[in-house]
């Protein structure tokens, strides 16, 4: 079982004092799709990296299952913003050494048959097997970083602003690439994806939860059920997510408003 139970979380990073997350706790059940929203610096990417094993608790738990995560793991994958790829390997040994991490014993033709199967199925061609990430386009390198997470299959997706970078046309297609793929699988990915575009988060998310900041908790938190997610066509024609989205817009802008006032007492 790939359920997650945050408990009491708070943490400060090792040479710093502040507390950059103060009590959090969620329960977060195997295939949710959740965005996270929330100020720059309120530490979303913190708690991703917490989730993902890379920064330990500072106290408080995080469950998967029943055991405490400690260290990466191949069932939490992880996309960036700045993609992931290493600039010194093609887009094609990028994806091979994801690939050999998964499946240490098996032959090279075919996780190389595996590999340009995945590039196609996030619609690239073959031909970007042998390029480096600088002769690709951000939305190339973005797509070769979901495929390079989605072809290790982990059961937890962790994804940070993953299509921040990019323009409105490649974001959309990458959000619908991400949809589909997240849809498609049986066993639905648990996926967190961090996100300063409230829009963004009405069109992925089951749920949406607001992070305030110094120290940061949760301070607002909505479903969305799976039969009213909007279409991107529909999104701000239906009435129940444009009220979504003006709650959602009032929270930050209330975090945002007294964080400002309180920094001129
Ligand atoms: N390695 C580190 N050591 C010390 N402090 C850090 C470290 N990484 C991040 N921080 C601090 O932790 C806080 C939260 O940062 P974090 O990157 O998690 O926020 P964020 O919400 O993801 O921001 P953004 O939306 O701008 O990406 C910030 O004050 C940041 O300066």
């Amino acid at each position: 079982m790939y359920d997650l139970r945050i408990k009491e979380l708070s943490f400060s990073y090792k040479n710093d004092s502040r507390l950059i997350l103060k009590d959090i706790n969620m329960d977060v059940k195997e295939g949710e799709f959740v965005c996270l929203l929330g100020q720059s610096g309120c530490g979303k990417s913190t708690f991703l990296r917490l989730l993902a094993g890379l920064e330990t608790s500072t106290t408080g738990t995080i469950l998967l299952g029943d055991q405490p995560i400690s260290g990466a793991s191949l069932s939490r994958g992880v996309v960036f913003q700045d993609y992931g790829l290493f600039p010194w390997m093609t887009a094609g040994e990028n994806i091979m050494l994801a690939l050999k991490q998964k499946f240490p014993n098996q032959d090279k033709k075919k996780l190389k048959g595996l590999a340009l199967d995945t590039l196609k199925s996030v619609g690239l061609d073959k031909s970007v097997y042998r390029k480096l990430p600088k002769e690709l386009s951000g939305g190339m390198k973005q797509r070769c970083a979901i495929a390079q997470a989605f072809i290790i299959d982990p059961p937890i997706l962790l994804m940070d602003e993953p299509f921040g970078a990019l323009d409105a046309v490649t974001r959309a297609r990458l959000q619908d690439l991400l949809l589909k793929l997240w849809a498609q699988d049986n066993q639905k990915k648990t996926v967190f994806f961090v996100t300063h575009d409230v829009d963004e988060a009405l069109l992925l998310a089951n749920r949406i939860i607001v992070f305030g900041q110094s120290p940061s908790n949760i301070i607002y938190e909505c479903s969305i059920l799976p039969g009213s997610r909007p279409t991107r066509e529909a999104q701000f024609q239906d009435p129940q997510i444009l009220q979504l989205r003006n709650n959602l817009i009032f929270q930050i802008n209330k975090d945002v408003v007294s964080h400002i006032s309180n920094q001129y007492v």
